[in-house]
């Protein structure tokens, strides 16, 4: 290769890099496999190896490959956050032991083994036992401070009372979405006609930049923590470790302690497929020098400690033959298609079945029956497509033609622009829908009828006596004593059940009637807002929009919900059924007009107040509070850890921003 052609392939790399780096630490997406970005950077380490004239002081080979955002306050670490150097094969984990031996000159030495957990990373700043601060990796150099996000993480401690607390110390570890927790939020998003999130790391990241840490809080992250930095703590990781788990950190039970590489190699090979049962992804083995002192000695590259690397499994693939796709609809119509596949061994069970994400998948991957596809487990319950072994596509087949027409009911299938799936838009007349609306009904999270389930709904259905929510409060023992295996008893329990949902509040209630992008959040702040149904039908979108959290997908879904006649019909039989479609949540008191219809907008952390409280003390002085900065909006109420942009945006727009203090002197009638 000529030095010409070595740049113009070292600039390819580095942008193509820089384009993934971005997709995966800013929008927390992925257009490639892990393993394939990493060759990637691999192929352009070796060409600067080759040509290191050519060598760009902002390679991504020498920085970490996140970056800080504008949304919140940026702190600087005390210690560098960087990468870890990584290996997908054993003679290159031996290359780098004997590096290791190398460089510590003979000394002997034992390795620290634990597994490479798949979330994002965070450090972790206690003073005097206290947690003052978390903050995200950034660029390794800076990161976003996410205190209030981190505050809510359970296993984390607030505080850490010991006898041999230092002073001040910083840990680092892994915040993760548990696999559990991953599968039912993908669950409730798909219920709500939500695009399901693609993987659980992406999720957990995009969580702990939220802006709202109650929202954070719900999502009920979890961490892993898995290093000790400060001054004469330990000498050795392992009793890093410990003084960890000793403090009441959470350290995951998996790690050990290897004499050599070939302790460590048994490491690898007993977790490679164990690890599918912890709670979490993990993507590989993190394999550190023991001694704290002879760390020091190895020292750093540019962007990550000689004295660790990551051991990184394969992404547990497998190819098998396509037999066919069928296609699901789901409540709100929406058409997912699935492979149907050749029975295959993959991470410990059989496969079966796996999932084509949308027609826009089948079309790229130009799918046909008869192909060999490969196949993937992630965090999800049932595993994906990525990819076709073109090497075994026999001549002849037919590229796969999505349906036209709902497979159920036979409706003409629609989509709207800027959305990948398909519906079926026979809301009142397809099965699967109708079912599916009632099963969401009934949830516990909604109307909580728990004598009532999958199957009875669906001979409920099939009798004829439930074609919709409010059908249900017209069914008769008798009708009840038609359903498979229901005597007297079973009868009058589940028509209890139904007649006790009566009094489920008006939020769950709002949220049980199943407008799209609804979820359980959104419809307390709805009820709270507007108190009624009838307000809320009679909102325009514009009305809809003051409301707190909902922004335009939200308000043209709810509005177009009440145009709908038959939607309008159904409320109305719910209404006569006895439902609460009131709220009856006491309304804060008023106390004083000082804030004559003034509008706030409340962000960051405050010495005296929690937000909510903040809230409600706007509300009761005769104010608003609105989400997002405009020009119309009167001060912008600013705490501590306020990110940068809205400050921007608020200085720019020419809004008042005020503090805590000021907003004391606002309410006792003082001009600004
Ligand atoms: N698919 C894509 O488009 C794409 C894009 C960018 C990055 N990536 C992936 O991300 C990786 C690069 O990210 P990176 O620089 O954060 O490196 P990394 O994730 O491979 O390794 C460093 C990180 O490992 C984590 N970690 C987990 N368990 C640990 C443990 N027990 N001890 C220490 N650290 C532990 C820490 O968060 C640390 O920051 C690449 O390997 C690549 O696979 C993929
Ligand atoms: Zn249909």
């Amino acid at each position: 290769m000529t030095s010409a052609q070595a740049l113009t392939e070292i600039q390819h790399l580095t942008d193509t890099i820089n384009y993934h780096n971005d997709l995966y630490y800013q929008k927390n997406k992925t257009e490639i496999s892990d393993q394939e970005f990493d060759l990637l950077l691999k192929k352009l380490e070796h060409l600067e190896k080759e040509f290191p004239e050519l060598k760009q002081a902002d390679s991504p080979t020498q920085r970490v490959g996140g970056s800080i955002t504008k949304e919140f306050a940026n702190v600087y670490h005390k210690y560098p956050m960087l990468s870890l150097g990584n290996t997908y094969s054993q003679e290159e984990l031996e290359d780098w032991d004997a590096r290791v031996a190398k460089g510590l000159e003979g000394d002997a030495y034992e390795y620290f083994c634990e597994l490479k957990f798949d979330g994002v990373s965070m450090s972790l700043t206690y003073e005097n036992g206290i947690l003052v601060r978390g903050v995200t990796r950034g660029d390794g150099v800076r990161g976003d401070d996410v205190t209030n996000n981190i505050r809510t993480i359970r296993s984390i401690p607030l505080k850490v009372k010991s006898k041999d607390v230092p002073a001040s110390f910083e840990v680092r570890g892994e915040v993760f979405l548990p696999k559990d927790v991953f599968i039912q939020l993908n669950k409730e998003r798909e219920d709500i006609g939500e695009e399901r999130y693609a993987n659980a790391r992406n999720t957990a990241s995009g969580t702990v930049k939220m802006q709202d840490s109650t929202e954070v809080a719900k999502r009920k992250l979890d961490c892993f923590v898995y290093s000790l930095l400060g001054e004469d703590i330990a000498e050795t990781h392992e009793e890093s470790i410990k003084k960890l788990e000793a403090w009441g950190f959470n350290v995951s039970q998996t790690y050990k302690k290897c004499k050599n590489i070939q302790e460590v190699l048994k490491y690898i090979n007993d977790w490679d497929t164990q690890r599918q049962t912890l709670p979490l992804e993990t993507d590989g083995v993190v394999i550190k020098v023991n001694s704290l002192e002879q760390q020091q000695h190895l020292g750093f590259t540019a962007k990550s400690p000689r004295w660790a690397i990551a051991y990184k499994y394969k992404a547990q693939s497998i190819s098998t033959r396509l037999n066919g796709v069928t296609y699901q609809v789901g409540r709100t119509g929406a058409v997912t298609p699935v492979a149907e596949l050749e029975p295959v061994f993959l991470a410990g069970t059989t496969v079966k079945r796996a999932s084509l994400h949308n027609a826009n998948q089948i079309a790229q991957l130009d799918l046909r029956i008869g192909d060999y596809v490969f196949v993937e487990k992630g965090g999800e319950i049932i595993p994906k497509v990525t990819g076709v072994e073109l090497e075994k596509r026999e001549p002849g087949l037919i590229p796969i033609k999505y349906i036209t027409q709902c497979p159920v009911c036979g409706t003409a299938l629609i989509r709207t622009e800027g959305e990948a799936a398909f519906y079926c838009p026979n809301i009142n007349g397809c099965a699967p829908q109708i079912r599916g609306r009632i099963e969401h009904f009934i949830q516990r999270k909604a109307m909580d009828i728990d004598s009532l389930g999958e199957q009875t709904i669906k001979q409920l259905y099939e009798l004829d006596l439930v074609k919709s929510p409010a059908d249900l409060y017209i069914l008769k023992r008798e009708d009840a004593l038609r359903l498979e295996g229901f005597k007297d008893k079973s009868a009058k329990n589940l028509l209890s059940g139904i007649e006790k949902s009566k009094s489920t509040p008006f939020e769950s209630v709002l949220y049980a009637i199943g407008i799209r992008y609804v979820g359980k959040t959104v419809a307390e702040k709805l009820a709270r807002y507007f108190k009624s149904i009838d307000k809320i039908a009679q909102a325009s979108v514009e009305d809809l929009l003051k409301a707190p959290e909902v922004g335009e997908k939200i308000a043209q879904s709810v509005y177009q919900f009440f145009q709908n006649p038959e939607n309008k019909k159904e409320i109305a039989r719910l209404k006569e059924a006895g439902l609460q479609f009131e709220s009856t949540a006491k309304e804060p008191e008023k106390l004083s007009d000082v804030l004559d219809n003034k509008s706030f907008v409340i962000s960051g952390v405050f010495e005296h107040y929690e937000r909510d409280q903040l809230q409600e003390i706007i509300i009761q002085n005769g104010g608003r509070v609105v989400s997002s900065v405009s020009g119309k909006l009167d001060y912008l109420l600013a705490g501590d850890n306020m990110g940068p942009s809205k400050r921007e945006k608020a200085e720019k727009l020419g809004v008042k921003i005020i503090t805590e203090k000021d907003f004391e002197r606002l309410l006792t009638g003082h001009t600004l």
